[in-house]
Parts: C-alpha cells; structure tokens; sequence
C-alpha cells in the first residue's frame, strides 16, 4: 500500500488529528494567484504531492518551489496533453485559471474568455480524477460553477458535495474590515458572507458575526458596499496590470486546508462557499454561497443561519434575479459547450 494511503487508512481509523497526505493539483499555477497559492500549499502539512497545471510556466514555478525544504513533492504539467497525467489521482483540483479584470470591467466580462477554459479542464476532470473536491475560483464564479457542473453532469460524475465556488476571499476581506471597524482581532472575527460572488450578489451578514457587533446602521450599510466592491477596489488599484492575487491565494490557501481538513476526517469544518443546495432551489437559485459542513464526502450539511436582517433581507430581494440570471447563463453554456 502507497504511504498516502496508509495516512489516509490511519485517518479514516483515527478520525480528527489523523496526518495524511494528499495530492493536490493547481489549475492555472503559473498566474497572479496560482503561483502565490502553490506556495502556501508546498507549505501546507496536508499535501504530499503538489501538481501545477498551465498552459506555460509551470516548469520553472516547480524548479523554484521544490527548492523549499518542506515534505510535499511538486510536479509540473503544461498543456492540454499533460492534463490527464496531472489530474490523475488528485484529491483536490484548485482552478485560478482564466483571465482577470481590468478597470471598468465587470465580473461577467470574463465569461467570454473563463468560461471555456473551464468548461475544459472541468472535462478533464470528469476524465481523470472524477471523485476529487474541486474549488473554482476563476471568474465569473457565478456562472463558471454552474458551467462546471453541467459539464461533469454531462460527463456522468457530477456530485453537488465536491463542487465548489470559492468566496472565502468575501469572508477574509469582511472579517478584516469589520474587526477594523469594531475593534476586534481579525484572525477573531467570522462573518458569514452568502450569496454569489459579484456586486451586489455578495451578502456579508453583519447581523451574524462572531463576536457580535454594535455597529450602527449607517457604518452596516458603509461596509457591506465595502466588502461587496472590495474587488473592484483591488483593480482600481493594480491600474491595468490584473485584480487581488495575493490575498485570494491565501483565501484559497484557507479553503483548500479545511478541504484536505474534512478529507483527512476532521471533524466540525464549516467554511462559506457556492455550492447547489435545495435551500438555495426553494428560493429560484440552485446555486448559492453559505456556510457549508464539511466532511470527507464532501459537503454534508450547512451552518444554521438566523434569520436576515430587515436590511439584510432587502439586499437578497433585489439581487436574486441577478444572481439567477447568472446561474442559467453558466448552465446553457455548459450544455452546449462541445466536449
Ligand atoms: N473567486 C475569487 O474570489 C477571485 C477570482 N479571481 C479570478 O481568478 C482568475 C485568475 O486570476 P489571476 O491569477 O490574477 O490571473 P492571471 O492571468 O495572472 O493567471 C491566470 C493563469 O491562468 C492560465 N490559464 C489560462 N488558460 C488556461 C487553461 N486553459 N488551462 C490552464 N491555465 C490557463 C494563464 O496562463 C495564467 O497563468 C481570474 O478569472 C480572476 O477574475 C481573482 C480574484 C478573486
Ligand atoms: O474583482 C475581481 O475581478 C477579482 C475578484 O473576484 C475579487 O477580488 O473578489
């Protein structure tokens, strides 16, 4: 038996504490967030074998990582010949790739671009590592999603619990800038952010944070517009050059480890994220960002919320119709996308 799968026996036996290792493949690993993101994961316990996937750069992103004295191995794969080979046998697929925004665009302006590279590799997915967890992060989430999971339905081995959109970079900005506005320690402060992952889709609930907060109504309504257009703040900034790589590396970095966390039978690992759920279904939305439980299968079951603020439940009414709008663009591509 493999050394992984002894780990991976010992965790299953063990449960919670259990150190196994696993594969990990990085899809767009030579870019603004895969290479930063490739770091933190060579530095990550729970990966073993780390596998960086681009259509150019990977050789040299491997030669400098594998420098780092730690445990994970690093491999490199460029092109759509190598896919196969990088995707065999990963437990968790990470997808930066595609194109980012420039000043003036919108999320949804990348679907012309994003939304075929993912409907490929989501192809070679289903091909060869169809049981993975896989995290999209390319945008626009609120479509690519949904285009990876026709294309895996197409392909026969669609699961719901291992397909996710990745919000945590929503969640890392709103628990940094409501510490700051309360006071707080941000590594403390958890705000659940819901919804989808653009403008006004994105819903932080600042009714729900841990610790609770005091804040009035006018600074509610000051950060929410802050966390919903904190990306836009990002490209404003970078001028040109592409939107927040760093701090969503380790956005994903944060999902990635409570993802091989719940893989390696931890118990209690709650992270928000896009995923289809009836909840979401009885609302018109079969795609939707929310505090997930997860466990080795996947999602298992999702954080109970309290009730929206009034606020909060005006917010979900006006952009629900968007957020649908978005779903049924993603899913018509994906069902005609030719594989
Ligand atoms: N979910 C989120 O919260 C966030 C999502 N993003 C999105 O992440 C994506 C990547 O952003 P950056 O890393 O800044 O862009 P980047 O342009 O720096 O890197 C993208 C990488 O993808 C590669 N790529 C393109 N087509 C590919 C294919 N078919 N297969 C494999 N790799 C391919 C490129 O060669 C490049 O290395 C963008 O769509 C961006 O909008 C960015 C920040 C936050
Ligand atoms: O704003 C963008 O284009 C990138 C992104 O999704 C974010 O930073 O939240």
């Amino acid at each position: 038996m493999s050394e992984s799968r002894i780990a991976k026996l010992a965790a299953h036996l063990t449960g919670f504490g259990a150190k196994a290792g696993f594969r990990v493949a990085v899809l767009g690993a030579s870019g603004g967030i895969g290479q930063p993101l490739s770091l933190l994961l060579k530095k990550t316990n729970l990966v073993r074998e780390l596998h960086l996937y681009d259509v150019k750069g990977t050789k040299g992103v491997m030669a400098d990582l594998s420098h780092i004295n730690t445990y994970t191995t690093v491999r490199s794969f460029e092109g759509n010949a190598e896919l196969a080979e990088c995707l065999k046998g990963c437990d968790l697929v990470v997808i930066p790739a595609g194109v980012p925004r420039k000043p003036g665009m919108t999320r949804d302006d990348l679907f012309k671009i994003n939304a075929g590279i993912v409907a490929s590799l989501a192809a070679g997915v289903a091909d060869s590592c169809p049981e993975a967890f896989v995290a999209i992060i390319s945008n626009p989430v609120n479509s690519t999603v949904p285009i990876a999971a026709e294309v895996l339905k197409r392909k026969g081995c669609y699961n719901p619990a291992k397909l996710f959109g990745v919000t945590s970079l929503d969640v890392v900005r709103a628990n940094t800038f409501v510490a700051e506005a309360c006071n707080q320690k941000p590594e403390k402060m958890n705000v659940p952010v819901i919804g989808g992952h653009s403008g006004n889709t994105i819903l932080p609930l600042l009714s729900q944070t841990s610790p609770k907060n005091a804040l009035p109504m006018d600074q509610v309504k000051a950060l929410t517009n802050r966390i919903q257009n904190a990306g836009t703040e990002v490209v404003e900034a970078k001028a040109g050059t592409g939107s927040a790589t760093l701090s969503m590396a380790a956005a994903a970095h944060r999902f990635a480890e409570s993802c091989l966390r719940a893989l390696n039978g931890e118990f209690g690992v709650v992270e928000c994220a896009y995923v289809e759920n009836s909840e979401a279904i009885s609302q018109g939305l079969a795609f939707f960002a929310l505090p997930v439980r997860l466990n080795k299968t996947g999602v298992s079951g999702f954080a109970p919320l309290t009730p929206l603020s009034d606020y909060e439940a005006q917010l979900f009414n006006s952009m629900k119709g968007a957020l649908a709008g978005n779903i049924r663009k993603g899913q018509e591509f994906g069902r005609s996308f030719t594989l």
